[in-house]
């Protein structure tokens, strides 16, 4: 019997390891920092969303007044897709580059006149999501100025997301400052749209690519 009652402790144990996001705006330095993190914890199992799999020709483009509506559940059918992968190597620790928080912040905004406002909308949009079931324990949100990010993506000629090709760079500045107001409120109010306990860590992205990496690491490392 106690053979069996131990089986049943590792194996809860296993299972309770560590479902880790990466959130924030284009440019904010996600990619970056999930590849410096490789380095440093390289047992880690990293993924990302978009999935490889995604279908980005479903995607319809931005001046599709519904266009938001259909790119979220693309997104959402994505990401429970997603869960099959992430409940294979949950016995480590997951470290996804995107996840939900992305489809909340970046399709929310376009989708509230739907709603009588954020809230409504969120809740919506979390409302439709639970055939998502792999929740993240931590979401790292990489906070950086918008005209910060805007010039990385610029400078470092990345272009402007598929939807984003036809946009100005004012019109995805001003994308961008919705897409961070729908993530910070999200976050802040995570609790009472998810119903969990998921741990928020805010990361100041504005600074060199290493110290938001040490940061990153602090986080980790108390986690442990
Ligand atoms: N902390 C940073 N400081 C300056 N440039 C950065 C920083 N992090 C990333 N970059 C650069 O900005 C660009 C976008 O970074 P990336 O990691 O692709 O952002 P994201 O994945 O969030 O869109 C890249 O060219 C990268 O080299
Ligand atoms: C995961 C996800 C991404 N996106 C958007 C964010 C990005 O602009 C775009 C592609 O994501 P990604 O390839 O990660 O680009 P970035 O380097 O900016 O992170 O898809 C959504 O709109 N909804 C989602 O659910």
């Amino acid at each position: 019997m106690t053979f069996i009652f131990l089986n049943i402790i590792i194996q809860n144990y296993n299972e309770a390891a560590m479902f880790i996001n990466i959130e924030g705006i284009d440019g904010s330095g996600k990619t970056t920092l999930v590849n410096n993190l490789k380095n440093t914890f390289p047992d880690f199992y990293y993924t990302r969303e978009p999935t490889d799999g995604f279908d980005y020709a479903g995607l319809v483009p931005l001046e599709n007044e519904y266009n938001s509506i259909l790119d979220f559940f693309l997104f959402t059918y994505d990401r429970i897709r997603h869960q099959k992968e992430i409940k294979e190597n949950i016995k480590n620790i997951v470290i996804s580059d995107r996840y939900i928080a992305s489809s909340i912040a970046y399709e929310g905004p376009l989708i509230e006149r739907f709603f009588s406002g954020i809230d409504e909308t969120i809740q919506y949009l979390m409302d439709v999501s639970r055939p998502v079931k792999c929740m993240p324990d931590v979401i790292i949100y990489l906070d950086v100025k918008i005209d910060t990010a805007l010039k990385r993506i610029i400078n470092n000629r990345k272009v402007l997301k598929y939807r984003d090709e036809k946009l100005s760079v004012l019109e995805k500045k001003n994308v961008l400052g919705f897409v961070s107001t729908y993530y910070l409120y999200f976050l802040k109010n995570i609790k009472k749209f998810t119903g969990t306990d998921i741990r928020v860590e805010y990361i100041d992205a504005n600074r060199p690519e290493n110290m938001v990496l040490n940061d990153t690491i602090k986080i980790i490392e108390k986690l442990l």
